[in-house]
């Protein structure tokens, strides 16, 4: 049986329970996922040579690793040809190319250092969204940025954030799709601090003067990433969850989850729906954490399926921005973005393929028993069948067939990088 026969057969099976198969696929492919360009070199980047700080880490050291602008994109490329649906591509300014022998430093970016990742993405047709890079950096000064007790400190990463949204506006106009831009500082202490208000203090002063200068609000949608901990910073995070979640509401900005970035039994799936109700829009960072904030790549697990399924059932596809951010240096990295990425798309098609009228119908009248039947006789409903269909209409390899290409990609490309 072909891929499209076997559809077919899935498509019957769930017309029978409410569910309109090609509606599923023709949604899917127009949802953009942001795929992150740092999975490709551990967030390494291009404007600097020291280690990542910041209280993250890439752990792990398989061969291949991109070094290069060049050998970045082409791995960007590679990956894109595996990947279904609509894409964009997620830089952070430490991603900055500038001419043989020049180098600005990041309070003095401007749009002309990214041009090559403008023209990369306006001949590919794909969106760009953009991150200031509060990290690996001598200027992060005792782990502080925009929270430095430090004014000089704190006017250097205020004019980056400023720099930043002008180049996110230049991305916005070039390619014709909004800019999502997201601030995350790693900002925090190790130990016990004695003065919690001050750094937070000091923090929503320089986001009201990087919000002050003047940009199009629907051209850059800058969100705020909020986080609980950092290796080093254990005991205090300036940018908690009820700092960003505050600041952006009232600011008009957009509060960003990322589902690392909370105490282990905490789920960004639970919080989407409050959020929705008081927000316009809301981002994400779909990772998975392992026992920290480990950013490992996004399976086709539990949390991301209710996660996508709370953007789905909520009808919320056109408010969520929806992006990666992990980064796993142990294992082939285009493989590891194009797990991610299909991964992100399983969860999203799992969620679409739900009769989630009826089983909302079963709650509200307390039909609790037959709404865990309807649940659980789900999972083994022929996803698969419609998602092999979805891959093969996008023109991407169907099941484990894009492997190989990733295969030949590491013997004719990635092997000869040493
Ligand atoms: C590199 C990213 O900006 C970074 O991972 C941030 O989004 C984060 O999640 C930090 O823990
Ligand atoms: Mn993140």
């Amino acid at each position: 049986m072909t891929v499209k026969e076997k559809y077919e057969v899935a498509k019957e099976m769930y017309a029978k329970i409410g569910v309109d198969t090609d509606k599923a696929v023709d949604i899917l492919k127009k949802i953009p996922v942001s795929m992150h360009c740092w999975q490709g070199d551990d967030v390494t980047g291009f404007d600097h040579d020291g280690p990542l700080t910041g209280g993250i880490q890439a752990t792990g050291n398989y061969p291949g690793k991109a070094r290069t602008p060049e050998e970045l994109m082409a791995d960007i490329d590679e990956a894109f040809s595996l990947i279904p649906g609509t894409k964009k591509l997620n830089l952070h300014a430490n991603y900055a190319i500038f001419e043989p022998g020049e180098f600005v430093d990041r309070d003095k970016l401007e749009p002309k250092h990214f041009q090559k990742w403008v023209d990369f993405a306006k001949k590919r047709g794909i969106g760009l969204d953009f991150n200031p890079t509060y990290f690996s950096h001598d200027m992060v000064k005792d782990g502080l940025t925009l929270s430095s007790p430090d004014p000089e400190v704190r006017k250097f990463w205020i004019e980056h954030g400023k720099a930043c949204i002008r180049i996110s506006q230049y991305f916005a106009e070039q390619t014709g799709y909004p800019c999502a831009m997201n601030i995350w500082i790693p900002d925090g202490y190790k130990d016990v601090p004695a003065d919690r208000l001050g750094p937070r203090a000091r923090f929503k002063d320089s986001l009201d003067q990087i919000l002050s200068i003047d940009y199009d609000r629907s051209k850059v949608l800058v969100c705020l990433e909020s986080k609980v901990f950092g290796i080093g910073l254990e005991s205090y995070t300036v940018g908690s969850s009820e700092f960003t979640v505050n600041y952006a509401a009232r600011n008009g900005i957009i509060s960003l989850m990322d589902n690392g970035h909370y105490h282990p039994t905490e789920v960004v799936s639970d919080k989407i729906s409050s959020m929705l109700l008081f927000n316009d829009k809301i981002a994400l960072h779909v990772t998975r954490p392992v026992r920290w904030d480990s950013d490992h790549v996004v399976l086709f697990d539990d949390e991301t399926k209710e996660i996508a399924k709370e953007i789905v059932r909520n009808d919320a596809i056109d408010r969520v921005l929806l992006a990666l951010d992990y980064f796993d240096a142990s294992i082939n990295r285009v493989s590891a973005w194009t797990v991610g990425m299909r991964n992100m798309q399983k969860a999203l098609m799992y969620a679409l393929l739900s009769p989630n009228a009826r089983l909302k119908e079963l709650q509200d009248n307390s039909q609790f028993t037959e709404l865990m039947m309807q649940q659980e006789e789900m999972k083994t409903y022929p996803f698969g069948l419609v998602w092999d269909y979805y891959c093969e209409s996008c023109g991407v390899p169907v099941q484990e067939d894009w492997f190989e290409e990733i295969q030949s990609y590491e013997k004719d490309v990635l092997a000869r990088r040493a």
